[in-house]
């Protein structure tokens, strides 16, 4: 790999986002960290830097695009031109369709599919300028269809198409796009997801575990394991795909 590659993760503060900004310091990137929460991308920077790597921490909301603008610009003006892009940010309003409003469709929708388009807008000029790029946008399984998530199914499902259509537009510029669907992953998300039904997230793991074929929920570094081959050098001619990284088909 070319050493000076830059990479932009978002949702990078903890969980899913962190580990795959880890890996990617790991695998040689630069990597600018943009979340919400400033302390956990400042954090996170700090250690890939002590690590010797190179990092930037900046707090973000992916859905304003004024801050996307200035954001990507600083990240490209303290590390170079970013030109792989790790679409991560995410949140879930869980209820079901008849309880649901229209703040939980529009929060929900706005961070993942909004929040993508303008990163992914913004990133897209440094890597048709570079001739080179890599997406990777988090879908999820619940894009199939799952109880009490219309709004983020809806998202998700979302994020195929838009990941497919990057994939046809972008690559006479030697860019690729593609998504990954993750299962079960242990993190601040699901967590919260065994909360809100009034499980132990001890309980509820073991419950996920017990109906995955492989018979245990995901880790943030299952995924992670997965970005960094897509965003390879030899992933240059997987493109418009969608990998499901949920420990087996559902049974
Ligand atoms: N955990 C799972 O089981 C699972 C399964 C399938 C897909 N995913 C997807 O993977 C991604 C990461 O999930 P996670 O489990 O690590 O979640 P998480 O809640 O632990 O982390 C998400 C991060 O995104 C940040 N974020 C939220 N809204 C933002 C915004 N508007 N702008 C910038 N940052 C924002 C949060 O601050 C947080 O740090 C999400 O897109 C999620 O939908 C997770």
């Amino acid at each position: 790999m070319t050493a000076s590659r830059v990479a932009i993760v978002t949702g990078a503060g903890r969980g899913i986002g962190a580990a795959v900004a880890r890996r990617l310091a790991s695998d040689g990137f630069a990597v600018g960290l943009l979340d919400l929460d400033e302390a956990g991308v400042k954090q996170g920077a700090e250690a890939i830097v002590a690590d010797g790597g190179r990092a930037v921490g900046v707090a973000l909301d992916v859905s304003d695009a004024g801050q996307v603008e200035a954001v990507v610009t600083r990240v490209a003006e303290e590390l170079g031109a970013p030109t792989v892009l790790i679409n991560n940010a995410g949140i879930t309003r869980d209820n079901l369709l008849f309880k649901m409003t229209e703040q939980d469709w529009d929060s929900v929708l706005n961070v993942h599919l909004r929040g993508s388009f303008l990163m992914t807008r913004e990133v897209q000029k440094y890597q048709t300028q570079e001739k080179w790029g890599r997406i990777v946008n988090l879908s999820s399984t619940s894009a199939l269809g799952n109880r009490g998530q219309v709004n983020y199914a809806a998202a998700k499902a979302g994020m195929q198409g838009f990941t497919k259509t990057l994939a046809i537009e972008l690559g006479k510029f030697g860019v690729t796009a593609n998504a990954i669907a993750p299962g079960f992953i242990a993190t601040d998300m699901t967590a919260a997801t065994a909360e809100r039904v009034g499980m132990s997230f001890e309980d509820f793991k073991a419950a996920a575990a017990s109906q995955i074929p492989v018979q245990r929920v995901g880790t943030p570094e299952d995924i992670a394991n997965v970005a960094s081959f897509l965003v390879s050098e030899g992933a240059g001619f997987v493109s418009g795909q969608v990998i499901y990284v949920a420990g087996g088909p559902k049974d």
